[in-house]
Parts: structure tokens; sequence; C-alpha cells
């Protein structure tokens, strides 16, 4: 479903990716781990085109997305929950909604009603202007507002980051609905516990590369791999 193959990329005479691999099949999760400062932004700045690969190729269901401008790969069907969920603070969250909408594609069909179905919160703020939000709340509206692209991947990069234990808990659920509906979802994550019963491969990005992938029962299972790759 996504394919990412091979991708250098960096910034001017700076190298950040090697050939940094990995994929996605259909209705998967999988993760992008590491210590900070390896490259999984990089990564997720490559496939949305907002960096040009310097080598390798990212395709979506066979559609190479390599070197496409952002409003192409968004139109070709990946959401993306930017890191430090940046939302129009001065719309209100359905002006925050509506703005990405996009007409239904394939089965999924995401509208206002199904979106505050996910998240009750944001069907009570619906009239509230975005900036008076708590960070969670404001995280739930990224995510709202990429699912409004009715996308076929939903690409999340440190969606839980700073968020309280409860509020994750909100997040970690709605992905799981997500996925239970079959969405295919890269995500960007430090907490590897509150990730193991949603993520079906992780990959662990060291210096630009993928260094190891397999399932959250393998990595726990090779303590020596999180110490080594994840400083845990
Ligand atoms: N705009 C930029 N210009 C120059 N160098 C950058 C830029 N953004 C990131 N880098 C560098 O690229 C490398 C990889 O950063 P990246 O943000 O991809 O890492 P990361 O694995 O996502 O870590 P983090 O969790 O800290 O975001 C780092 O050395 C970083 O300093």
């Amino acid at each position: 479903m996504l394919s990412v193959d091979g991708i250098r990329a960096g910034y001017g005479s700076s190298e950040v990716l090697f050939g940094l691999s990995f994929e996605a099949r259909q209705g998967e999760v999988v993760s992008l781990i590491g210590r900070n400062g390896m490259g999984k932004t990089t990564t997720v700045r490559t496939l949305m085109g907002m960096l040009p690969a310097r080598a390798g190729r990212v395709a979506i269901q066979g559609r190479d997305l390599a070197n496409q401008a952002p409003h192409t790969v968004a139109r070709l069907g990946v959401g993306l929950v930017p890191e430090g969920r940046r939302v129009f603070g001065s719309l209100t969250v359905e002006e925050n909604l509506v703005a990405t909408r996009r007409a239904g594609r394939g089965a999924s069909g995401w509208d206002l009603p199904r979106i505050y179905q996910l998240f009750p919160r944001l069907g009570e703020r619906r009239r509230q202007s975005s900036r008076t939000l708590s960070g969670g709340e404001q995280q739930m509206l990224a995510i709202g507002r990429a699912l409004m692209t009715n996308p076929l991947l939903l690409v999340l990069d440190e969606a839980t980051e700073g968020l309280a234990p409860i509020i994750r808990q909100e997040i970690w659920r709605c992905l799981d609905v997500l996925k239970r509906e079959g969405l295919t979802i890269v995500v960007i994550d430090k907490n590897l516990a509150e990730m193991r019963t949603l993520v079906d491969r992780h990959h662990i990005v060291e210096k630009g590369r993928v260094v190891w992938a397999g399932t959250p029962d393998e990595l726990s299972g090779q303590p020596e791999l999180a110490q080594r790759y994840l400083g845990l």
C-alpha cells in the first residue's frame, strides 16, 4: 500500500536519510521509532513532498509520490497529522474541519457528524475558537482535519507528545477505531507500551536508516534493541 524504498534526503549539504526503506500493507499500522534526530520527521517530510528525495522511491498503491508537491500527495490520499498539532487558531473548530474537507473517496466518507462521533469533545466545542482548546483537544482537531481529507493513509508525527496519559488514551482509542475500519496508519511515537496492541510492525530508525523491523512482541523479547537504539 505504502512503499518507501531507499530514500535519501537532507537539508542543504547535511544528509539525514541514507537509503531509508519501510512498507505498510493495506490496513496495517506501522511505526517509526528511534531516538531524537535520527530522521523520523525528515522521513515524513520527504513522504509528504515537503522535502525532495535525492534518491529512492515513495509509492502509494503503486503510484509514485516522490517529489510530488504536498497538495498532490494529499490529493493522492495521504493525510498528515503534523508534529506540533498545527491548527488555525483564529478559526473555530468547525471551520478548521471544513477547511480540509474533500469529497468522499472509497468507503471512508468522513464528514462533520462522524468526526464529532469519534471525538465528542470537538462536537461540544465546535463553535469555539481553536486557540482556546486544550493541547489534547487541538490534537484531536488535527486528527479530525486529516480525516476530513478522506485519506487512504494517515501519518501521525508525535501525536501524543506532551499530552496527559488520559488524553493519550483517547488518541490511542481513536486510532484503534480507525484501524478496525481498515485505514492504513504510520505512527511516530515514543510510547512503546501504549502502542503495543495497536501497532503491527515497528521500524527502528537509526542515523537515517531502518535498522530493525518487527512486531511489538519481538521488540519486547529483545530488550537490548530498546537499550541500544531507543535509549530505554
Ligand atoms: N530544517 C532543518 N534544517 C537542517 N537540519 C535539520 C532540519 N530539520 C531537522 N534537521 C536535522 O536532521 C536530523 C534529523 O531530524 P528529524 O527531525 O528528522 O529527526 P527525528 O528522528 O524526527 O527526531 P525528533 O524526534 O527530534 O523530531 C537532525 O540532525 C536535525 O538536526
